[in-house]
């Protein structure tokens, strides 16, 4: 079995890291010179991509080790341009690996499609009307796309809601049809987009009123993956800090963010910091995953930390995250982008649900980095230690310079950009 516990990995250089990631996955000779090239991504596919292209924006992309997730071992493809994200998440799965690793499940893929009909002479007849012909317009919206259902999935139900009911409501009622769909391993969007877009007609013959929007919601509150881990105080010491002390610190840290949305929002970043690159090295679309992991942690009406910290019966830390995420194994850039081909691959994922269980779990252990961090030693000492070389680089430091740089740095406790350019004016001397 592949293990995703690499000691030591980042004392590697770039070339012996490669070489060890070739050793371990299966690349045929075309994907080693695709994936591991200067410009993986060439001018002529980005071109295909998007519009009027001019280059590509290069990321850095690290692993992510010693996950350890429902008893199967991942390597985690991680593309940020932030320094300490990728470390502390290997370090805080490095710990929960040894206490079992994390849990994880997800909830059927179900995408949300909205159709919002608007000016009916009679809001609650239009919405009857619909549900008479619920089964035909669902036959409708599969007919439309027959491959998905053949590949298992389709529309698996509808409901209508009706909007703005209230006598003193702003705007006027509309009634919106929701079709439930299952996208199988996909994202989803064009999918649903095409089933909506071609019952819209059928949907305006039945309600006698006008159509307007026909669209994905990317709230995707059908689609949730949940993480889980259990973390006995011995682990979390830290230092000088006791585990019950980094335990009990995690847990104010976690009332703090779910009462006040100034912290909620600086929680939630850091669990995103996670997420995000694990969603942009898979090629999948994180816009809407940003969209829907923030609205779910305003779910009760106020914006909350979308994490959750307390201890059990025997004093262990319990983390649990629960989050919409709509991504894909197939569709949108995820075969399109070589090194999403490549990450793909070192996931060694097999569906949709089992990525999505995975980049909740990193988005878990990513938040559970920083509340260590910021109940013990604070943030700057490990996160600016790492952040300097890129001080450095931005003070003018090159080749070797970087290194030197970056540790006079730390040792004289200026990480400031100022004090680089002091730095590689001395030495350039
Ligand atoms: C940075 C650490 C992990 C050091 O922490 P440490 O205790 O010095 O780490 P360690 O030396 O004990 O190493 C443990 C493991 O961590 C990993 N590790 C350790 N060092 C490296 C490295 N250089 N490169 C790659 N991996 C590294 C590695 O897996 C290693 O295992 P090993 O390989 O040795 O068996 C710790 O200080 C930390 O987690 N800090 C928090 C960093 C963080 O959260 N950064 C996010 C940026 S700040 C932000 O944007 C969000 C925030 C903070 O505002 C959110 C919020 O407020 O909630
Ligand atoms: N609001 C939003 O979020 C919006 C997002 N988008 C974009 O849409 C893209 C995602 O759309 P999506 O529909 O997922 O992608 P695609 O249309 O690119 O790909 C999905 C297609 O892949 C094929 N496929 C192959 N194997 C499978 C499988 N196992 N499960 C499911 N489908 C499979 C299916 O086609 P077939 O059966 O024919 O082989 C399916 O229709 C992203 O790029 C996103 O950025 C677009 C509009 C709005």
């Amino acid at each position: 079995m592949k293990t995703s516990r690499i000691p030591g990995f980042y004392k590697m250089t770039v070339d012996q890291r490669q070489e060890l990631i070739k050793e371990m996955h299966p690349f045929s000779v075309q994907e080693k010179e695709a994936f591991f090239s200067n410009s993986p991504l060439t001018i002529d596919t980005a071109d295909n991509m998007i519009e009027n292209v001019i280059g590509t924006f290069q990321l850095p992309l690290g692993l992510g080790l010693n996950f350890l997730i429902n008893g199967k071992d991942y390597v985690i493809p991680m593309a940020i341009e932030e320094a300490s994200v990728v470390a502390s998440a290997s370090h805080i799965a490095r710990i929960v690996r040894q206490a079992g690793g994390f849990t994880t499940e997800a909830t059927e893929r179900v995408m949300i499609g909205q159709i919002q009909v608007v000016g009916c002479s009679d809001f609650h007849a239009a919405k009857e009307a619909i549900l008479i012909e619920k089964e035909n317009i669902i036959m409708a919206a599969n007919a439309a796309y027959p491959s998905i259902v053949a590949r298992g999935g389709g529309v698996v139900d509808l409901e209508v809601r009706i909007l703005n009911e209230a006598l003193d409501s702003k705007y006027g009622q509309m009634l919106i049809v929701h079709l439930y769909i299952n996208t199988v391993d996909a994202m989803g969007a064009n999918i649903i987009n095409t089933m909506v877009e071609s019952v819209a007609p059928l949907v305006e013959e039945i309600t006698e009123a006008k159509v307007y929007l026909r669209i994905l919601s990317n709230y995707a509150d059908r689609s949730l993956a949940r993480a889980h881990c259990v973390i006995p105080t011995e682990l979390l010491e830290t230092g000088d800090f006791s585990g019950e002390e980094v335990r009990d610190g995690v847990i104010h840290a976690f009332e703090f963010a779910d009462s006040d949305p100034y912290r909620a929002v600086t929680h939630n970043k850091g669990i995103m910091n996670g997420i995000d690159p694990v969603v942009i090295a898979t090629g999948n679309d994180w816009r809407a995953v940003e969209a829907g992991a923030h609205a779910y942690a305003a779910k009760s009406g106020a914006y909350r930390s979308m994490t959750i910290w307390s201890k059990d019966e025997a004093g262990n830390l319990v983390g649990e995250l629960e989050l919409p995420m709509a991504v894909g194994t197939v569709g949108g850039a995820t075969k399109v982008h070589p090194l999403a081909k490549m990450a793909l691959n070192i996931l060694d994922i097999k569906s949709a649900r089992e990525l999505a269980q995975v980049i909740v779990a990193v988005g878990l252990a990513q938040n559970l980095g920083a509340l260590k961090a910021l109940v013990t030693d604070g943030i700057q000492k490990g996160h600016m230690a790492l952040h300097s070389r890129s001080v450095a680089i931005a003070a003018g430091a090159t080749g070797e310079m970087v290194d030197i740089v970056a540790k006079e740095l730390v040792e004289t406790k200026q990480i400031r950009v100022g004090k680089a350019i002091e730095l590689v004016e001395k030495y350039t001397k």
